[in-house]
């Protein structure tokens, strides 16, 4: 049994009824690394996470979940876990304190004071009832409860649902932290800035289906980019056009605009044919990348825009 992975995923298959949650999903999370699972709405992400934890049950492949059988040593499992999920639900009319009691009861024993940190960080007060919280301040008791026992394995579903911006950078300290202590943590996400900054590693599904699987740095590298050339006299697109990784080319006078996709080489030795007076290139972020992965990738262009 490998130590150095968290979570392995062979196949893992779910379908519901005729409709596909998830097809052979093969992925891999190394023990102490961030991994982001980042895709649409309706791509296959909690599906995913709740067959790793063994909520749903896969209509083929299998799991191993820190070392474990997520089926057979399910409680084991739950033990090593902080799992917030997707969609909260809390029972009862009790104070967020008193569910937090009976959460860190249920782990074996937490330390009062590192639930009042947490809770501190998060600005969030544990005497109120949770059933009249806000929804993300019940998101707040959510992480607490995942974080609270200092888990082996966070999974952390859409984490940042319903937090404001404030809150959103707290919690991506805490995600930090955490790695920095040792833990591995899978979070959904489908906002890339947000994994950007605490990631290592980025999983991505669209349509039932693993797309990619890249560190954070690597995507921004191959990451479109938009690119505005200022020559010193008006140029003609179709000189530009039919170069290799460049679409959406507007001339309007001397200033030229377009998109790359991968290298610049191509677009620099054309320009460089003009006397060029300026030339911009925006920052490539992981959203643009994202979108490159719809609507430039075989097919998923069609299947985004129908939501087929
Ligand atoms: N209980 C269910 N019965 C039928 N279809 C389902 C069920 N749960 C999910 N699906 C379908 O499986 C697919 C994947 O859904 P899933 O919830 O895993 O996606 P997601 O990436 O987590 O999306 P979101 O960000 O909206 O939560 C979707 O097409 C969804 O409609």
């Amino acid at each position: 049994m490998t130590t150095d992975i968290a979570i392995r995923a062979e196949g893992l298959t779910k379908f519901y009824g005729g409709d596909r949650g998830i097809e052979d999903l093969d992925l891999e999370v190394r023990a102490g690394e961030v991994m982001g699972f980042l895709g649409p709405n309706g791509a296959g992400k909690t599906t995913s996470i709740r067959l790793l934890l063994d909520y749903l049950r896969p209509t083929r492949g299998r799991a191993t979940v820190l070392g474990l059988d997520p089926r057979r040593d399910r409680a084991a499992l739950y033990r090593r876990v902080g799992y917030l999920p997707g969609e909260l639900a809390f029972p009862g009319r009790g104070r967020a304190d008193e569910l937090l009691r009976f959460f860190a009861g249920a782990r074996g024993g937490v330390a009062w004071t590192r639930v009042t940190e947490l809770a501190d960080r998060l600005e969030l007060d544990v005497s109120r009832p949770v059933h009249a919280m806000s929804k993300g301040n019940k998101q707040k008791v959510g992480l607490v409860q995942a974080f609270m026992h200092r888990p082996a394995l966070l999974v952390l579903d859409e984490p940042t649902s319903g937090l404001d911006p404030l809150m959103q950078q707290e919690f991506l300290a805490m995600v930090r932290d955490a790695r920095t202590d040792g833990q591995t943590v899978l979070m959904s996400s489908h906002v890339l800035a947000e994994v950007q900054h605490a990631a290592d590693r980025v999983a991505i599904v669209r349509d039932g289906r693993l797309a990619a699987v890249e560190r954070v740095e690597s995507l921004g590298r191959r990451a479109i980019r938009t690119v505005e050339i200022h020559f010193a006299d008006p140029v003609d697109a179709a000189e530009f056009a039919a170069l290799p990784g460049v679409t959406g080319v507007m001339v309007s006078g001397p200033v030229l605009t377009c998109t790359v996709d991968g290298r610049l080489d191509p677009l620099i030795k054309a320009a460089a044919r003009h006397d060029v007076v300026d030339l911009l290139s925006a920052e490539p972020d992981l959203e643009e990348t994202f979108l490159s992965f719809y609507y430039h990738s075989e097919g998923a262009g069609d299947a985004a825009r129908t939501g087929a």
